[in-house]
């Protein structure tokens, strides 16, 4: 069950003591990704004291998969013939019961893309993490123009998208976040947001991305509260961009800023950081 609406959740301790998890832990995160991601996406896992593998390999899946701890299945820089694994390794995640994320980069880019995620996401996937346009188009489950015009990047704001994040999770039976300057995440029902995060995040490219795998490694120490862990995740990954933000000059050295600040976060920043709240 996740945290009832109506008690008073301490959202700053709930995040930190899965980040500590993550820490004792250290869940093996296969990730499916792409190429532009992979090195940001591995490091942001690093730091936060998980254990990334980019093993994307059909032939390696039944021998790999059953050892990680979840699963993220990203399809930025999709060709046709990454689907075949990508739909192993999704069908071998549920089959074992490891949670796996859906990161639908760019779904309403193109028909290929959108006939691949409904695919994707009617394997079930826990936890679905995109900028308003993809889960937008997500929701609407077809293929339009007019939403391809930026590609990866978002023409909505992240408010804009929590009724098509709701239809989505009901639909889905997945979580839905969506990502911006208020991070959504929704289980059709109850609407968390996650007020962390700094703009600038947005010039980085794969921050997205990695974000996603980062609500893997959480979702991993905490797979049957995964509402609690996606938000958690968000908020822990936008407390890090700010603290980072206090000494970077630019999105490259923000980048590194970012990478250390996830690595030294402490107990006291992420209890007086964190702040998420209810919106339902
Ligand atoms: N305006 C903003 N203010 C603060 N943080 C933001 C803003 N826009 C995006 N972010 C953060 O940047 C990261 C990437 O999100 P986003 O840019 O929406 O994803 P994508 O790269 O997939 O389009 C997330 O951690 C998100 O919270
Ligand atoms: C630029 C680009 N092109 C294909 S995938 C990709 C990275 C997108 O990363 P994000 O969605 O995190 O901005
Ligand atoms: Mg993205």
């Amino acid at each position: 069950m996740e945290s009832n609406q109506s008690e008073v959740v301490d959202w700053g301790r709930k995040a930190w003591n899965l980040l500590d998890s993550v820490r004792r832990q250290s869940p093996l995160i296969q990730c499916i990704t792409n190429f532009v991601s992979m090195d940001l996406m591995a490091n942001t896992l690093l730091s936060a004291g998980a254990s990334p593998a980019m093993l994307h390999s059909i032939e390696e899946i039944p021998d790999f998969t059953p050892h990680a701890h979840a699963l993220s299945i990203n399809i930025g820089t999709l060709s046709p013939s990454w689907f075949p694994a990508m739909k192993a390794a999704a069908a071998l995640a549920s089959e074992l019961g490891k949670p796996w994320v859906l990161d639908p980069v760019a779904v309403c880019a193109s028909d290929f893309r959108m006939k691949v995620c409904l695919e994707l996401v009617a394997m079930k996937p826990t936890v679905i993490r995109g900028n308003a346009s993809e889960i937008i188009a997500l929701s609407k489950a077809s293929f339009s123009t007019e939403l391809a015009s930026k590609g990866v990047d978002s023409i909505h704001e992240s408010v804009d998208a929590i009724e098509a994040a709701k239809l989505l999770a009901k639909s889905s039976e997945a979580i839905v976040a969506v990502s911006g300057a208020i991070d959504i995440v929704t289980n059709g029902e109850q609407v968390v947001g996650a007020h962390n995060g700094v703009a600038m995040l947005q010039k980085i490219t794969a921050t997205g991305c990695s974000v996603s795998s980062l609500i893997a490694a959480f979702v991993a120490v905490d797979k049957l509260h995964a509402l609690d862990a996606a938000v958690s995740a968000l908020s822990i990954f936008g407390v890090a961009g700010e603290l980072g933000m206090k000494t970077a000059r630019g999105p490259a050295s923000l980048r590194m800023h970012l990478i250390d600040s996830l690595h030294g976060l402490d107990e006291a920043a992420v209890m007086s950081c964190v702040k998420i709240t209810s919106f339902s």
